[in-house]
């Protein structure tokens, strides 16, 4: 499903209207008539709506829902909260259609307000400006104060579609009907909690790409039509040898269960270089891991037998190696001889940032994994900035350094070197735990050895870390025992529900 930006979903109608021939007022019945379908599956018929109708056209989407609703015998309050003369084109015919029908529109009163059990939001839309002004602004005020079940239409009102907007006043909704695609707003981490629970409904405009290049939000049939078969003949060597480096002497945890969630998610064959004295208790851990011992300086990484990269597939390193000055040659060593893909995360990104012109360099793959601090790190934004903007941050340094960013969080944001884009969302607060992103790392590490494109594979890994953590807290587990070893043995059902033929 498209992700879009204000000016992109107003490119779409505008193409459906010029080149496909479809008339304004007969795309906003369309709207209003699918919006008003999804309203009636979910409220009975004695809930009593309050219908708060703006300026623009998402006014005129509420007044189609009104009619619409009014038509089926619903219990309905129409109020038009701005002047007559600001009623035009489609919206002015659906108003025409609305009062033609015999249907009222009431004033706002106090007691319309009392009586009311579903106030439907469709004040303002997409095409939000500047700070509210009146009426809106104490009007948006008394939606979020009034305890009805606060419903918007497209966006709720005040809320901007776009990233990067700081200030705002918005409606604060329980559920929001998107028109048509979801708009930027629904993934940033300051705006995506006034939706409430966001839908997305198909309102019948052509299928269009208007985003360019491509930004997508997965949904969980892409996941199985784009995983990799494993065909009976499978061997170790064609399922995957990867190299993880990592683990400092004081942080085994992290490489043990990165290698862990490896071999879980299905590499064929796993070894982890680590300082020599992790290596007896972690072998102990994971039998079926090969290890090797690294140089090591004061308990860290100080460097790596290059030739242990020869014959591997892919390689991750950083994780739970520690930030001290040693780490930074050997991430240097990394990025210049390591000829399959390379992924970097948590301390490796510490040392990145130091090496950023080796990064440019580099002609073979490389994916960073970072949250939104190492982001801002890497980055130099704030990491409020990076909050704000994470669509427009990733993809500027995607394309910057020709690698691949994979920005963790509620709503993981994956880019490719081409700016392309996908949204996954599987995952809840249970991943909020140390050693999620280890687990991220070995599960992606495996991907990125057995899919063709990385992008594919980055996606897919997220899906398979996130459906875990949903799956286990569905069942035994809760968001707030869950444990990131739980992660890596709950890979198992998300394999036999999603996967597996
Ligand atoms: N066209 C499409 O692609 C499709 C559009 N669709 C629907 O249309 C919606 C977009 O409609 P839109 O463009 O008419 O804008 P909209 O959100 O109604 O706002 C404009 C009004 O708001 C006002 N206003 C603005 N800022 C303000 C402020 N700070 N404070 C106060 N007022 C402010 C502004 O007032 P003015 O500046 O003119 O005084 C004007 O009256 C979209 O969300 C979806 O629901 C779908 O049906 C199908 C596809
Ligand atoms: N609230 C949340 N909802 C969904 N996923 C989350 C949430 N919090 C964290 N995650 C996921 O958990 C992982 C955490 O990674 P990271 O921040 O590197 O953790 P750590 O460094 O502690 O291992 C990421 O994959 C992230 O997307
Ligand atoms: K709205």
């Amino acid at each position: 499903m498209q992700i879009v930006r204000a000016e992109e979903m107003y490119e779409w109608d505008r193409r459906a209207m010029d080149e496909y021939g479809r008339e304004g007022y007969i795309l906003m019945e369309n709207a209003g008539r699918a919006l008003a379908g999804r309203i009636r599956e979910k409220f009975p018929k004695d809930e009593k709506f309050l219908v708060l109708i703006g300026g623009g056209n998402n006014g005129g989407d509420g007044y189609v829902i009104a009619r619409i609703l009014k038509d089926q015998g619903f219990d309905v309050t129409a109020v038009q909260v701005v002047p007559d003369e600001k009623i035009e084109g489609d919206a002015l015919y659906h108003k025409n259609v609305y009062t033609k029908s015999g249907y009222d529109l009431a004033e706002l009163t106090e007691q319309e307000w009392n009586r009311g059990t579903v106030v439907i939001d469709a004040m303002l839309g997409i095409g939000v400006k500047g700070p509210l002004r009146p009426p809106f602004d104490d009007l948006v005020r008394d939606v979020n104060l009034y305890g009805m079940h606060r419903v918007s239409i497209d966006i709720p009102s005040g809320l901007p579609a776009d990233e990067g907007e700081e200030e705002f006043e918005a409606v604060k909704a329980d559920t929001t009907f998107i028109v048509q695609a979801p708009k930027l707003s629904l993934f940033t981490e300051h705006t995506s909690g006034y939706y409430g629970e966001a839908e997305v409904v198909d309102i019948g405009l052509p299928p269009l790409s208007v985003t360019d290049p491509a930004r997508e939000w997965r949904a969980e049939e892409d996941v199985k039509e784009g995983y990799p078969r494993l065909p009976a003949s499978a061997h170790k060597g064609s399922r995957g040898k990867g190299l993880l480096i990592g683990g400092a002497q004081m942080m085994p945890g992290a490489l043990v269960m990165a290698a862990k969630a490896s071999i879980r998610s299905g590499a064929g064959l796993t070894t982890a270089a680590t300082v020599p004295g992790n290596i007896p208790s972690a072998a102990g851990s994971l039998p079926e891991v090969m290890f090797m011992g690294t140089e090591e300086v004061d308990g860290v990484i100080s460097g790596i037998d290059t030739d242990s990269l020869t014959g591997k597939d892919a390689v991750a390193a950083g994780i739970g190696m520690g930030r001290k000055e040693p780490g930074r040659a050997v991430m240097e060593t990394l990025l210049k001889e390591t000829k399959v893909p390379l992924l970097i995360d948590a301390d490796g990104l510490y040392h990145l940032r130091f090496l950023l012109d080796v990064l440019k360099e580099r002609e073979e793959v490389t994916v960073v994994t970072p949250h939104v601090k190492e982001m801002a790190d890497l980055t130099g934004e704030s990491t409020g900035e990076v909050k704000r903007n994470p669509f427009s941050i990733s993809s500027k340094f995607a394309r910057d350094y020709g690698v691949y960013v994979v920005l963790k969080g509620p709503h993981t944001i994956i880019t490719a070197p081409d700016g392309r884009q996908i949204v996954e969302s599987s995952g809840n607060e249970g991943l909020a735990k140390g050693g999620s992103g280890d687990v991220l790392t070995g599960i992606l590490l495996t991907m990125l050895m057995q899919h063709e494109h990385p992008l594919e594979a980055l996606a897919n890994g997220c899906f398979l870390h996130g459906k875990s953590a949903e799956l286990l807290t569905a069942g035994e587990r809760t968001v707030y025992d869950l444990l990131p070893t739980d992660v890596v043995e709950g890979l198992s059902s998300v394999f036999r529900t999603y996967i597996k033929e």
